[in-house]
């Protein structure tokens, strides 16, 4: 869980949001405007229903619950939930293999660049995974956060009845290339799976914020 903290800012950017909103609940306490993205128009479009609460949006209530009762108040919920949808500005296409991965939109730098599962699904070696946190990393302020959340040793996840595969990632590997795309790692946690769990073979989840190094 992220709690409110340390992080904050004016701007946030997800990269790779998916159709979900659950990386974006802690995080709307601590900045003004965020900016929501993904490869696919199908997740962009979901989110996009939920964001607009239309009707047969993916209902995130028990999560949304969860994590206020986390952050120490479980009825604040709905609160939580609109000021979510008010402080997600834009949901837009992104490419973390191109070096601008929001192309043709062009944003300022952020004060935080958020990522969760994203880069170990869109890159295929250690190579363009290196590669894609280098074009990430144009979006965010010298000075500013990376706040990443990457499973480890995982080479495939199932969606329902699909497999996808997963770039199979040690921890090791992470932090060289987040110190060879000039972040000093700054707070990191792994939590490992539970033995049982059948939808994907990865061993942990590597929860991490980086600090992006002045030019
Ligand atoms: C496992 S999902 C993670 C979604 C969400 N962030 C989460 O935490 O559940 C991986 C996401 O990466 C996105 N993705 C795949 N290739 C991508 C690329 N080249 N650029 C940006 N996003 C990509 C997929 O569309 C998908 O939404």
């Amino acid at each position: 869980r992220s709690k409110p903290g340390g992080v904050k800012g004016d701007t946030l950017i997800d990269i790779g949001s998916g159709p979900t909103i659950y990386q974006l609940l802690s995080a709307c306490e601590n900045f003004k405007e965020i900016i929501a993205s993904d490869y696919t128009d199908r997740n962009r479009q979901e989110l996009e229903k939920w964001l607009n609460n239309e009707p047969g949006a993916f209902d995130w209530t028990p999560v949304v619950k969860y994590v206020c009762e986390l952050e120490g108040d479980r009825e604040k919920w709905a609160e939580k939930e609109d000021k979510l949808r008010k402080k997600v500005k834009q949901v837009l296409k992104c490419n973390v293999s191109k070096s601008n991965i929001l192309a043709p939109v062009s944003l300022p730098q952020a004060d935080c660049l958020l990522s969760t599962l994203c880069l170990e699904a869109a890159c295929k070696d250690l190579n363009s995974y290196r590669a894609a946190l280098k074009n990430i990393s144009s979006l965010l302020k010298p000075g500013g956060h990376l706040v990443m959340v990457i499973v480890l040793k995982e080479t495939y996840y199932m969606v329902g009845q699909r497999r996808f595969s997963c770039l199979y990632l040690e921890q090791e590997s992470v932090e060289e290339a987040l110190r060879e795309a000039r972040y000093d790692v700054q707070c990191v946690e792994v939590t490992p799976n539970r033995p049982e769990s059948t939808f994907s073979d990865f061993e942990a989840v590597l929860s991490l914020v980086a600090c992006k190094r002045p030019a």
